[in-house]
């Protein structure tokens, strides 16, 4: 379980606080979806989880994060880091070796894994991220894609308890992100992992998370399942999320009584409520 309480954090050299007042209680296993505008805080929440706040960025921290009972402030970055597993925003900067057997064996060395663990470690990480085929191939030849699948790999194969990921689709077209959400996701569901993604495209994010955290100038403006969150499309559009025109043309047909039905997280569910409108059952469900 993950709980954050009264959390505030102004960064040392800001002048405001980037995060207000932040109360969330994330049980184990869930997949979190957080989104919001640029500059909302969404990273600076993420540095929250795996400790980067306060531990590496020093400033004004209150309230309080603790992850299966661990207090972040009072633990240290390393303690943390055996149960957060972070993904960050630039790949290429998290990379530290020239080929990605190697990528993967370098976390697991520096958290001493015993050796006989370790071949076992690395082919089921990569195995779980489908990408075994890469496995002595050089990092420099791989696509955008690629990398960001050896990324996760060398997270999971830590098995840690809580994965984090800023934007990992951020350079990826539709099928590519896509798969790494399927990845991601059935990792999560056999391992009992929590996972907690940002991600830009609310559409993408609300097929897979169980709970949907909007992020509106440093506070969590809505907090939910995808379907309570995304009844709040005209909301959501004035704080910079945009909402699939699926999902707005079901909250229209809602707000004028001609369907009761939960927000549409994409086309397919929109169809049917469409359908249920058309034969004048809309309202009765
Ligand atoms: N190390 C830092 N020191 C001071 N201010 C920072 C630091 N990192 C981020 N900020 C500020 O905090 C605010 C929120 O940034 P953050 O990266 O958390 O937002 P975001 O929602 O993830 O943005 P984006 O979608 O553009 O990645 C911004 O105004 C940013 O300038």
């Amino acid at each position: 379980m993950i709980e954050i309480s009264n959390l505030s954090f102004r960064y040392r050299e800001g002048a405001e606080p980037i995060l207000y007042g932040i109360d969330l209680a994330i049980p184990d296993g869930s997949f979190v979806g957080i989104t919001g505008a640029a500059g909302s805080g969404k990273s600076t929440l993420t540095y929250a989880f795996n400790g980067i706040i306060p531990h590496c960025y020093p400033g004004d921290f209150y309230g309080s994060v603790t992850i299966d009972g661990l207090d972040t402030c009072e633990a240290s970055l390393t303690d943390i880091s055996r149960l957060v597993g972070s993904v960050c925003q630039d790949i290429d900067s998290q990379m530290v070796s020239s080929v990605v057997e190697d990528e993967v064996l370098y976390g697991l060395e520096n958290f001493g894994v015993p050796k006989d663990q370790v071949e076992g470690r690395i082919a089921e990480a990569l195995e779980a991220m489908g990408i075994s085929d890469l496995r002595h191939r050089g990092i420099a030849e791989l696509s955008g894609g690629q990398k960001q699948k050896v990324a996760v790999a060398s997270v999971i194969a830590l098995k840690p308890r809580v994965l984090v990921l800023d934007e990992p689709t951020a350079e990826l077209d539709p099928a590519s992100s896509l798969a790494v959400f399927e990845l991601l996701a059935r990792y999560a569901r056999e391992n009992g992992t929590t996972v907690i993604v940002v991600e830009q495209k609310i559409a993408l994010l609300s097929d897979f998370a169980d709970m949907l955290l909007i992020v509106d100038g440093g506070k969590v403006r809505f907090q939910g399942a995808p379907a309570e969150v995304l009844e709040h499309s005209d909301e959501l559009l004035e704080v910079g999320v945009n909402c699939p025109r699926s999902t707005s043309l079901v909250n229209r047909l809602r707000a004028r009584g001609l369907v009761d039905a939960p927000a549409a997280r994409n086309v397919d569910e929109a169809v049917g409520v469409c359908k249920r409108v058309l034969s004048g059952e809309g309202a009765s469900a």
